[in-house]
């Protein structure tokens, strides 16, 4: 790649070379995650990264510098300095968050554990339980082992008490039978739970207004952070575990620190530099359920949705018919269609545990004789590795757009053992696959950068690219630009643009009928299913309940999910999922993708900002052509951002609509108490959906959702109507007179000329390395093993 360097003077290099060596050993530090060939590549994207930061602040202090005196600064000019501050000020990368999404004792923690080889969660053992709430580990660059504990504000532990004590009070009135079933119940026996643990024993007899007259009985910080800090990871493993390990019975005597539990929003544990996991990846343990808290749930919805992989971790004993094993991964696809997921695997787990006689006895005609357990082990797993390949793909292909980049994964699921990662009885390391799951960490990290590295040099030199030929001074106008004829084309052009994405959003209209018609004919049979236990009402009573206060969703730590309004909304889901993901999609141009309309209206002031630069003066080259489309994006301000954020509102409107209009059945329910309370509000949430259905709920999820994208439509105009204005500035900045002659910058724009050029360079030498390396694994496996052995 090339090396231009600045010149400077010697006095700069005594101030420069320590600096320099001493953040060439924190690059090196930060990468040693990375076996060479990959720390080669993000060196190079680095390197190319930080000139690219160089030659844009170089290029911003000649701009200021030659406007600074003056009085007015020309708006041409103005909107440079903004863009080249915005740019030197675009954080590095954002970290890359990959979610596992695994119900509770599905083998999160020992996995974390594995990965990142350290004893720092303790594992879950079957009669204890633990924390429900997110974790998220990552690696930094300090030297100790840290824990952020968040706690939940004032006001939010105020709405979970409210809530909780309305669950509790009201059984007054029930009979005998009823009260002890009333008794059993999941949501009662952890409502009591938690106020026992914040305010110790009778709590759970106590009102609202009375609770809040308690002090409870852990300290509770007023900054509501807890940071633990320690120099081992036993060591913060230990003091970690008090606040977010408990035992759920015999909760007497619980010390201070696990009287915070119920107040725990989410913990951030960071490491110290780690050889294992990169600094900006954040490994995140989902509960697989949600939570009965609002803005717990809140949240979890939330870290799913920011995940750009997610790894659905499922125990081998659970794989096969388990409910929650199809929920999670159910909830994974919409992550994929709702928020910013590309890349959804499964991990499987423990599978170490196999009981040989049974398996071989099980097992139906293999190849070869299985002589031992690891044999078996590595059989079975290459079985499941083919079934379930075959099972994920074909429900993403069906939910998912043709082009989404998962589907064309070849490994879309992991067999893992965490337990033979440390005793290694039977397997190797590589055999358990924990390395492959760093590797698929690393590969994230170093796709994302390479992206990100892409997009800001191609942006920086199209910047400079404009402002190079803003500095053109040769020839200043010599035809009159006509300003109305511009705005009359980009007004023509919004239209068809309007028209075009209206025909694209046409095509949900179809599948979103069909889908009312089908939610209509099945409400009845799956709300029957929802409310209805395989053990009749025992337990049931106070689930139901809560599943009413929180308007249709309750999630618990122990029980699968409840969401009514998504049970009953899912057959629409189901017809318009395809046709959705299809809208959004990002790959090939089709029909009913929005995006080829979005860029054809691009082009379309792209070719016109190109002629009227020609007339104006601009030195037009063919090859620069398409870095203005770049700036052009950015003036139509972050379309493609605005468009992302918009599909989440759109894909939930359906429930949420359903949601609101239910809300007063589900309140009406929750109000009941006394004799057959349970089936009274199955009653009152029957005759409520069967009342909103009649009049019309479905249809008004319809009109909601095609509300949503007409405002979408109408956002997307708006937006390109406002950029307008910019683009009038810009054509018409040397026109009218506000030309001001700018410093030269002709250096900067010929060194971010040779940047963008060794993008290429950096893309060859990346694929020629691993080419080479996967040459010589061929060659010699014997002496080069994996990859790190060639470091
Ligand atoms: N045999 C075997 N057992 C495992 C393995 N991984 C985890 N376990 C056991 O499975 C149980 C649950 O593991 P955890 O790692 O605590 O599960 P989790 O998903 O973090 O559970 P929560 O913390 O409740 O969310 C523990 O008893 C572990 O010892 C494995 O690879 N093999």
């Amino acid at each position: 790649m090339a090396d231009t360097e600045e010149p400077h003077s010697v006095e700069d290099d005594l101030f420069k070379e320590p600096i320099k060596k001493r953040r060439r050993s924190d690059r090196d530090q930060r990468f040693r995650a990375f076996p060479s060939v990959e720390q080669c590549a993000l060196k190079e994207y680095e390197k190319l990264e930080s000139r690219t930061r160089r030659v844009l602040s170089n290029t911003y202090q000649k701009l200021i510098q030659s406007v600074f005196l003056d009085d007015s600064i020309p708006n041409g000019v103005k909107y440079l300095i903004n863009r080249l501050l915005a740019l030197i000020e675009k954080p590095s990368l954002d970290p890359v968050y990959i979610g596992l999404f695994g119900s509770t004792g599905a083998g999160k923690s020992s996995l974390i554990n594995a990965i990142i080889q350290r004893a720092m969660f303790l594992p879950v053992s079957g009669e204890s339980i633990c924390t429900s709430c997110i974790v998220q580990v990552s690696s930094g660059c300090c030297e100790q082992y840290e824990a952020k504990i968040h706690l939940l504000s004032d006001q939010e532990w105020k709405e979970e008490l409210k809530n909780l004590t309305r669950l509790l009070h009201g059984t007054e009135e029930l009979g005998r039978e009823e009260a002890a079933a009333w008794d059993r119940d999941d949501a009662v026996e952890e409502a009591i739970w938690k106020l026992q643990m914040v305010y110790g024993n009778g709590a759970e007899s106590k009102s609202y207004e009375q609770l809040l007259r308690v002090k409870p009985k852990g300290k509770i910080p007023a900054s509501r952070i807890i940071t633990l800090k320690a120099e081992e990871a036993g060591e913060l493993s230990d003091k970690l575990d008090a606040y977010i390990r408990t035992q759920r019975r015999g909760w007497d005597g619980e010390s201070a620190e696990a009287r915070i539990w119920p107040l725990i929003k989410h913990v951030e544990v960071t490491l110290p530099k780690s050889e294992l996991i990169p600094e900006g990846v954040v490994l995140v343990d989902i509960p697989g359920t949600g939570d009965f808290n609002s803005k717990r749930d809140e949240m979890w919805k939330k870290t799913i949705d920011k995940c750009s992989v997610i790894w659905v971790i499922s125990d081998i004993e659970r794989l096969s018919g388990g409910k929650a094993h199809g929920d999670l991964l159910n909830e994974s696809i919409k992550a994929c269609q709702r928020g910013f997921c590309r890349d959804v695997a499964l991990v499987v787990t423990k599978t170490d545990k196999l009981h040989l006689p049974e398996y071989l006895r099980e097992r139906k005609g293999g190849k070869q004789a299985i002589q031992s357990q690891r044999e078996a082990v590595l059989e079975r797993n290459e079985m499941i590795k083919l079934e379930r390949n075959r099972i994920l793909k074909n429900k993403l292909k069906r939910k998912l757009p043709g082009d989404f980049k998962v589907l064309e994964a070849s490994d879309l699921v992991y067999t893992v053992s965490a337990q033979e990662y440390w005793q290694q009885a039977f397997l190797t390391e590589e055999e358990t696959e924990i390395p492959k799951l760093r590797e698929y960490i690393r590969k994230s990290l170093l796709d994302k950068k390479r992206r990100m590295v892409t997009k800001y040099v191609t942006e920086a030199f199209g910047l400079l690219l404009l402002t190079d030929s803003f500095n053109s001074a040769q020839n200043l106008p010599s035809e009159h630009l006509h300003m109305s004829g511009l705005r009359r084309f980009v007004e023509e052009k919004v239209e068809l643009l309007e028209k075009a994405i209206a025909q694209c959003f046409a095509h949900i209209e179809r599948p979103l009928q069909e889908g009312v018609r089908t939610a209509r004919a099945s409400y009845r049979r799956i709300l029957g299913a929802c409310l209805v236990r395989s053990k009749g009402n025992q337990g049931f009573h106070q689930t139901l309940k809560a599943v009413c206060l929180k308007n249709g969703i309750y999630a618990s730590r122990t029980l699968a999910r409840i969401d009514l309004n998504e049970a009953i909304t899912q057959p629409i889901y189901d017809q318009i999922d395809p046709v959705f993901g299809g809208i959004f999609r990002t790959g090939k141009p089709t029909d009913s993708a929005l995006m080829p309309h979005i860029d054809a209206f691009k082009h379309s002031l792209q070719e016109k900002m190109t002629e009227i630069g020609i007339r104006n003066g601009w030195k037009y080259d063919s090859y620069k052509k398409h870095f203005l489309i770049q700036e052009i994006s950015t003036i139509l301000g972050g379309l493609e951002g605005h468009i992302l954020r918009r599909k989440r509102r759109i894909y939930e409107s359906l429930a949420t609509s359903v949601q609101n209009d239910l809300k007063p059945c589900y309140e009406e329910a929750a109000q009941i108490t006394g004799k057959r309370a349970c089936e009274r509000m199955k009653d009152v949430i029957r005759r409520g959906v069967d009342q909103q259905v009649a009049e019309g709920m479905f249809e008004r999820a319809q009109e909601r959702m095609q509300h949503q994208f007409q405002q979408l439509k109408t956002g997307i105009t708006e937006r390109v109507m406002g950029s307008i204005a910019t683009m009038l500035t810009l054509a018409s900045s040397q026109g009218d007179g506000l030309y001001k002659e700018l410093a030269d910058v002709k250096s900067e724009y010929k060194e971010m000329e040779k940047l963008h050029r060794s993008l290429r360079e950096v893309a060859e030498n990346a694929l020629l390395r691993r080419g080479m390396q996967e040459f010589l694994l061929r060659m010699s496996p014997g002496k080069v093993g994996s990859p790190r052995a060639l470091q």
